[in-house]
């Protein structure tokens, strides 16, 4: 907030390119912010959105998430680096770029003295590219889209939390848009809002839309995303697509046995990690891809199949019944998890 507003569009030379098509939506370079305190929040970050991906940006609350939509959006200007959104550079082609992109940043905040309809209607006519003509009928459209139509003479501030949000989401959607920016779209609503939210998104995207949503739940990242970024403290961790994430994490091995107690006994002979045992169900990490073994998700797994069938002749061999055995697929939490040595502790 406060930190000045975007410099005029060609202040940075003019830069026409538009992406290749199947090329970066958005791309940054070494893109820094330090803010006026000393808080370094984004550092260094590289990124790189595929056009039709749905691209989740994750990270726990206080990562940087933010403040990089606020970048992205020409809302605060790096303190370095470069970010480039719908092939041209921000903040300086803000004015060019931003009626290409829908965004929801930092919450919803309709007047609540008016209805959900007429919000709308007063931020289309703010609009100046928007035809006075057609408003009722895009806003009527966008309304349906997200299911507020029942709900469209009702003043917001009888709206749910997840009313707003999609209220937000109708005013985004008002026109056709190359990109979506939304930040942190599920935050706070119920499971039945948080599905309904989710499931517009898949919608979007199906239509060619390219989506990015940042958030702190990584199971919302592995249900709606197809490519995702993982951020601490300002850094990147990671990036690509979200199953290559989760296949770089190691799987989780389950024996399920009568005798958990020699269970655990061999399998930390045969190097198996922080094993667990827990009614007659004995878990441990596996001895991974990392040593030696290929980089590639095929070739890891490979590896990791030849040592569970050693690690179940093992305990075949020292007489332990095994009635049920496998590798639990790793999920996104497992590859963050493993990628920053810390858990993925979320506050809300
Ligand atoms: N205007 C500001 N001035 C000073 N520090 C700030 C400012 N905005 C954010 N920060 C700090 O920068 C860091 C990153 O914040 P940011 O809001 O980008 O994180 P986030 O990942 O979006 O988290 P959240 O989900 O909680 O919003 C935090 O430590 C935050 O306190």
């Amino acid at each position: 907030m406060g930190d000045g507003p975007p410099s005029a569009e060609g202040a940075a030379g003019g830069d026409e390119r538009v992406p290749a098509r199947g090329g970066p939506v958005i791309e940054t370079r070494g893109l820094t912010k330090r803010f006026r305190g000393g808080q370094l929040a984004v550092d260094g970050l590289d990124l790189s959105v595929p056009a039709g991906s749905v691209f989740g940006f994750l990270g726990p609350n206080g990562s940087g998430k933010t403040t990089t939509i606020r970048m992205l959006m020409g809302l605060i200007e790096p303190t370095s680096g470069t970010a480039r959104v719908l092939g041209r550079p921000m903040p300086a082609a803000a004015r060019a770029v931003l009626p290409k992109v829908g965004a929801l940043i930092e919450g919803p905040a309709p007047y609540g003295f008016l209805s959900g309809r007429d919000n709308l209607l007063r931020y289309d006519s703010a609009d100046p590219t928007a035809d006075p003509r057609t408003r009722g009928a895009r806003v009527a459209a966008a309304l349906d889209r997200v299911g507020l139509t029942p709900a469209a003479g009702k003043k917001a501030r009888a709206y749910s939390l997840g009313m707003k949000q999609r209220l937000g989401l109708a005013a985004a959607l008002l026109h056709p848009r190359d990109l979506l920016v939304l930040d942190e779209p599920t935050n706070g609503l119920d499971p039945q809002g948080m599905r309904e939210i989710r499931a517009l998104v898949r919608e979007l995207a199906g239509e060619g839309t390219t989506v990015f949503l940042s958030s702190h739940l990584l199971d919302e990242i592995e249900q709606v995303c197809t490519h995702a970024a993982v951020m601490a403290k300002g850094r990147l961790v990671v990036q690509g697509p979200v199953a290559e994430l989760a296949a770089g994490a190691r799987g989780r091995l389950v024996v399920t046995t009568p005798d958990p107690g020699e269970a655990v006994r061999v399998l930390k002979e045969h190097g198996v990690t922080d094993v667990e045992a827990e009614e007659g169900r004995v878990t441990g990490s596996l001895p991974g891809p990392g040593s030696g073994a290929g980089a590639s998700g095929s070739e890891a797994s490979g590896a990791e199949a030849s040592g569970l069938a050693e690690l179940n002749a093992a305990l075949v061999h020292a007489g332990v019944r095994v009635t049920g055995f496998g590798a639990e697929r790793a999920s996104l939490e497992d590859a963050f998890v493993a990628l920053t040595g810390e858990g993925f502790d979320v506050a809300g």
